[in-house]
């Protein structure tokens, strides 16, 4: 694996690493459910959907509410028309905003690799005004291939100057996806512990974990002096 000599690219996973973007989904899920006369979903069978993108949180709506298939492609334009400016409920987690201060003043390019649509990561990072400060943004529907695939932080970190063959960087992320993400390209991840993960994060392939984002700074300038 290839750490960096400083300022080294970090790149951030979107939802439950930056923002709690569970309730707001949650919600649009269950309007578009409604239309449908389906009862509605729990805040935790969602949460556990979200990570692998709109189509997989689709597909396991579907398998969990016993739906026809062929639903899946008009729940899921439903959803997206609904979910695509909803940020109401969406939070950043605790100490986001001054890490990536402070990671940016230290001079790290910041991208951003999500699984999300595009459409609603850029509505949700402008609606907390931290859009300007990624230099680069990979979202789910950028390129043909998704986390786990390689390519979207390879892409992402490339855009922030990694060589592409051999890139450099740190990934910050809270999944599963993530962390199988982070092996392949291959590059550290640091494991957010409080997001939508549903593994122990001793079973989870990381070079760090924290709990708040007060000790990410300090770990990232550990991964570059390593
Ligand atoms: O929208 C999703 O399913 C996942 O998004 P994430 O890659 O930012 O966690
Ligand atoms: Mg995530």
């Amino acid at each position: 694996m290839t750490v960096c000599y400083a300022p080294c690219p970090v790149v951030f996973d979107l939802d439950g690493t930056l923002i709690d973007s569970a309730p707001d989904i949650h919600a649009a899920v269950n309007a578009v459910l409604r239309e449908v006369d389906v009862p509605p979903l729990t805040l935790d069978q969602v949460r556990g959907f979200i990570g692998g993108g709109v189509e997989v949180l689709w597909h396991r709506i579907i398998v969990a509410t016993h739906l026809p298939e062929t639903e899946q492609r008009p729940l899921m334009a439903a959803f997206m028309a609904r979910y695509s400016r909803s940020t109401a409920l969406t939070r950043l987690y605790p100490g986001v905003l001054e890490a990536l201060g402070v990671l940016a003043d230290r001079g790290h390019p910041l991208g951003l690799c999500t699984n999300k649509p595009m459409q609603p990561t850029r509505a949700v990072l402008a609606h907390f005004g931290i859009e300007d400060l990624f230099g680069t943004i990979i979202a789910g529907d950028s390129l043909p291939e998704r986390k786990p695939h390689p390519a979207p932080l390879r892409a992402a970190l490339a855009a922030l100057g990694a060589e592409p063959d051999a890139p450099k960087g740190i990934f910050v992320g809270d999944s599963e996806i993530d962390a199988e993400t982070a092996e392949a390209v291959p590059v550290p991840l640091m494991l957010f512990t409080q997001g939508y993960r549903k593994t122990p994060v001793e079973q989870l392939p990381h070079f760090a974990a924290f709990d708040h984002f007060d000790a990410l700074p300090a770990l990232v300038e550990q991964a570059v002096t390593q």
